[in-house]
């Protein structure tokens, strides 16, 4: 396994629960909902603090807070869970070799989680998709997990800025016997989406996955929703970004992208949504 990071729901109460190398602060510390707005002076942090969800003390489940959400319960996925979750993906053998080469390598925890891979693939296959595009490919495990499940006639452009991963990700399609179904563009992603548009291929993909620069990924999803049909998804990685977006006190440039992209989707009436909490989060849209 890579050490790609995947999203544990009890990050997020880091607010609450805070711990310093694994040990929990005592309550005195805790930041309180006073303090808090004392140092975020904005109505935002009231509102994240009222739907800031708790976890049962040595229960695997959280509960969300809010009352009118009836006390539900969701599961929160630790280390054992997780790796019994990956005990049960179906991760054909080319992909683990990619896996397990790209983890001896810098930057191993960008590639998805074998059950994200698992999940695009199965989109994929539930939407019938010919005509894909990836915009962040690096070593190429999701794009290899699509290309997989494409009909031999189908289509993925590969969007990635890094020659030498690309040079990985090629070695891994040419073992699958894939290669005639990806088309790796090298050099930077919006460029090459916008060029497609240009090309006159506007409406013709059924399926995208964005997966690169966060700062970017409004101007991906534009240009990605002039690409996509009606019908089709775009896929959208990391919109938990490792819990930081529900924490009022992190207002990093990438934290920032993703919550104002998330709040802007919430709004976008162009697209259907689902924001499903696998890996670090990935939004599903699909194109009204
Ligand atoms: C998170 S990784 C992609 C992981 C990949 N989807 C996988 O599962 O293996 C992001 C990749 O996007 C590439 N990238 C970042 N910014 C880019 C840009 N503006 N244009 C093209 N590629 C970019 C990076 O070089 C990196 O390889």
């Amino acid at each position: 396994m890579s050490n790609r990071m995947v999203l544990s729901y009890t990050n997020s109460f880091a607010l609450f629960r805070p711990k310093f190398n694994g040990h929990s602060i005592p309550s005195i510390y805790h930041t309180d909902v006073l303090s808090l707005t004392r140092h975020v002076s904005s109505a935002t942090a009231l509102s994240f603090c009222q739907l800031q969800a708790s976890k049962l003390p040595d229960s695997p489940v959280t509960v969300a807070s809010d009352v009118r959400y009836g006390s539900k319960q969701i599961i929160s996925v630790d280390s054992p869970l997780y790796d019994y979750i990956l005990t049960n993906v179906r991760e054909p053998k080319i992909l683990r070799e990619l896996r397990e080469e790209t983890a001896t390598m810098r930057g191993s925890q960008m590639q998805v989680s074998p059950d994200q891979a698992q999940l695009l693939a199965m989109l994929v296959q539930i939407l019938g998709a010919e005509r894909c595009i990836e915009v962040g490919t690096y070593t190429g495990y999701s794009s290899l997990a699509v290309a997989l499940v494409l009909p031999e006639g189908g289509h993925l452009v590969a969007c990635e800025r890094d020659g030498k991963v690309i040079e990985v990700a090629k070695r891994y399609y040419d073992r699958a016997g894939v290669s005639h179904k990806v088309d790796v563009r090298h050099g930077l992603a919006a460029d090459t989406l916008k060029s497609l548009i240009e090309n006159g291929e506007s409406c013709r993909y059924d399926f995208a996955f964005v997966d690169a620069e966060k700062k970017m990924y409004q101007e991906y999803f534009e240009l990605l929703l002039q690409l996509v049909r009606v019908g089709g998804l775009i896929v959208v990685d990391n919109v938990l970004w490792h819990g930081r977006v529900s924490d009022p006190l992190v207002n990093d440039s990438k934290t920032l992208s993703i919550r104002n992209f998330n709040e802007n989707l919430m709004k976008d009436n162009r697209v259907d949504i689902s924001m499903v909490p696998i890996g670090d989060g990935m939004t599903i849209c699909r194109k009204r």
